[in-house]
């Protein structure tokens, strides 16, 4: 089974095994952007997955230079508010962070368009790619199956901005267990009688279905409290008070040095290289069309600090040239 999305077709690669779990894939003539690929062979993610299908597998990982910031995970009761506090986000910080399209077997609302707020599938061809591995996590969730998808997840690292997943409190846990490294966020209401307020003012649900998520909202409250999953807990009683919270435990408030700037670019390289692997150091050298001969121009890519990998990038490849 082969996880992640792959690189595009290319016409040639040099590939040096990094160590036990996983071999740095160099591919010729793409763009800078595109260059550094990871196929994971052996890391804890490849075997969980192992384990889940019983069949062999491996995964795909585009490395990404720098230090992409970790995704957020964004879990709270329905009618919380986590969508507002996601697109206030999104909305003031635009090039910075991109939202986890996640799939849903429940109907769209009336506001709600597919591509954008969810990807609306048929449970059928949920649960078989669920089956196949495409999904990262997955629960069901007031009757209905949700889910985050591999490609959810790299579409926005691939973008170059830092992923937000809006998902339930099993879908926490689960990531949790996965090897995705990510900052988890509850959000919790003021009071119950609160939050049944904004279910039946936000009035997007029969009264089923607030009756339902109400009584699912205490499970999750008490969880999302106590499960030790999440590493911040914010109480939504005043938005803008709250908003102020978000920003500050990500970094967003000015206290911290923040990444607002794009990912820095690839790397260029020249259709003739070659490359060898020495100590933490992935040396490419750039040889002259003609002659063969390695020039000066080497690059030199520092793995000592490689973090995240499938599902999702490899982050932390430095360039020391
Ligand atoms: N596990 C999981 N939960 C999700 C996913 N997408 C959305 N959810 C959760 O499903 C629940 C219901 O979402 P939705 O139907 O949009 O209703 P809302 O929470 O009332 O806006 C919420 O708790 C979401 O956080 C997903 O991909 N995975
Ligand atoms: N702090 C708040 N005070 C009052 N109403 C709020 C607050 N935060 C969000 N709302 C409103 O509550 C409703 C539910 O919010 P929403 O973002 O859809 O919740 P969720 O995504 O968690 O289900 C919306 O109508 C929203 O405008």
């Amino acid at each position: 089974m082969v996880l992640g999305t792959e690189p595009k077709p290319y016409e040639g690669h040099l590939a040096i095994r990094l160590n036990e779990d996983r071999i740095i894939i160099i591919i010729k003539g793409s763009n800078p952007d595109d260059c550094i690929w990871f196929l994971e062979v052996d890391t804890e993610y490849v075997k969980q997955q192992k384990k889940a299908s019983g069949t062999e597998v491996v995964a795909w990982s585009k490395g990404a230079r720098g230090d992409a910031e970790k995704p957020v995970v964004i879990s709270g009761p329905s009618g919380v508010g986590k969508g507002t506090l996601i697109n206030m986000l999104m909305k003031e910080f635009p090039s910075m962070f991109g939202f986890s399209i996640s799939h849903t077997t429940r109907a769209p609302r009336g506001t709600e368009k597919n591509e954008v707020h969810y990807h609306f599938t048929e449970r059928s061809i949920m649960e078989k790619d669920i089956k196949d591995g495409k999904f990262l996590e997955f629960a069901s969730v007031h009757g209905n199956l949700y889910g985050t998808s591999i490609k959810a997840v790299e579409a926005v690292a691939d973008s170059g901005k830092r992923c937000i997943l809006d998902i339930d409190v099993q879908g926490a846990k689960s990531v949790r267990a996965s090897s995705l490294d990510a900052v988890f966020i509850f959000i919790g209401p003021p009071s119950m009688r609160e939050l049944e307020e904004r279910l039946r003012l936000r009035g997007t649900e029969t009264e089923e279905q607030v009756q339902k998520r109400l009584r699912n909202a205490e499970a999750e409250i008490e969880q999302g409290k106590s499960s030790g999953i999440f590493d911040h807990i914010l109480c939504n009683d005043n938005l803008e008070k709250c908003y102020e919270n978000l920003k500050k435990l990500l970094g967003l408030d000015g206290s911290a040095p923040t990444n607002t700037k794009p990912s820095p670019k690839g790397i260029d390289l020249p259709p003739n290289h070659s490359v060898s692997k020495i100590d933490n150091k992935i040396l490419i050298k750039c040889e002259a069309p003609e002659s063969g001969n390695a020039t000066k121009n080497s690059i030199v890519l520092d793995i000592s600090s490689l973090k995240g990998g499938a599902p999702g990038r490899t982050r932390g490849l430095k360039r020391d040239s």
